[in-house]
């Protein structure tokens, strides 16, 4: 299905005619749609319907796995990423992704967002301290680790290694984030500091977040895709598929009829 946006805003990635499939299961079915720039994108639906393999497929993910094949484009700044001869590392420094278990990696807090940092460039001392300090202000965690940055990553709570994942994202100055329902494991409290986060986020970056969480679909971003068995079903402005969505079947879930 095709769905395109007559607002002005900036076309970030163009998904044109996206197949997707596990072997021989057809996961994504013909999905074309373009991803703003600088605004937050939200992909919702009920379980299974393909939102985490789109979201996959914008950093090729699935690449690790030989039997998944993506077919069909999706262009970012002009160029295909779906086109073999694009570099792998250099696509994931540009395409971070934040999964939905916090996953710090088992050394300290300054580690965890240098690490990124050190794989990509080569910065003296002060200036990798200035990245990671630049970064962990961003994803707002820096007061609450400033004076313990030696310590593990693992020893923070759950909120809190949450923010430390999106500031190790963010340290290696990525065009695009994808988040992968960050909160799903996360308490009230947490979920609503991580949603101000990606708010803010969208500054700087473009956003593509898969959730379960149709509120917080309406309450952070600003287009909406509902899903449905591997099909885009509609795609559009989030107050509007929230209002007024063109489909039955939007209307549908979105009111909890089904799903
Ligand atoms: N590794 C895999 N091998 C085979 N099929 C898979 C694999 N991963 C996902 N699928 C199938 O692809 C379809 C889409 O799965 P996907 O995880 O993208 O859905 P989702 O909308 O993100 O679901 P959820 O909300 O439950 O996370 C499902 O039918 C799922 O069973």
């Amino acid at each position: 299905m095709t769905i395109s946006l007559s607002q002005p805003d900036v076309c970030k990635i163009s998904i044109n005619d996206l197949n997707f499939y596990y072997d021989t299961f057809h996961a994504l079915k013909s999905i074309s749609m373009q991803i703003r720039k600088n605004k937050i994108t939200a992909f919702i639906g009920p379980s299974g319907c393909g939102k985490s393999t789109l979201l996959r497929t914008l950093n090729r993910m699935y690449q690790l796995y030989p039997s998944q094949i993506a077919k069909g484009e999706i262009v970012v700044d002009g160029m295909n990423i779906l086109d073999k001869k694009q570099d792998l590392n250099m696509l994931r420094a540009k395409m971070g992704m934040v999964f939905q278990k916090p996953t710090p990696f088992p050394m300290s807090i300054f580690d965890n967002v240098a690490f990124g940092v050190k794989l990509y460039e080569s910065l003296n001392r002060y200036d990798l301290a200035e990245r990671v300090e630049w970064a962990l202000q961003k994803a707002a965690l820096w007061e609450e680790v400033k004076d313990k940055l030696n310590q593990s990553g693992t020893s923070l709570s759950g909120g809190q290694q949450q923010r430390l994942c999106i500031a190790r994202t963010i340290a290696v100055k990525p065009d695009v984030v994808l988040l992968d329902e960050p909160t799903s494991a996360l308490d009230p409290i947490s979920t609503a500091r991580i949603e101000d986060l990606i708010f803010q986020l969208k500054e700087d970056y473009t956003i593509a977040i898969v959730t379960h969480n149709m509120q917080q679909a309406a309450r952070v971003s600003d287009y909406t895709a509902y899903m449905y068995l591997g099909e885009l079903v509609e795609f559009g402005a989030t107050d509007l598929i929230f209002t007024t969505p063109r489909q039955r079947a939007t209307e549908d879930y979105i009111t909890g009829k089904f799903g």
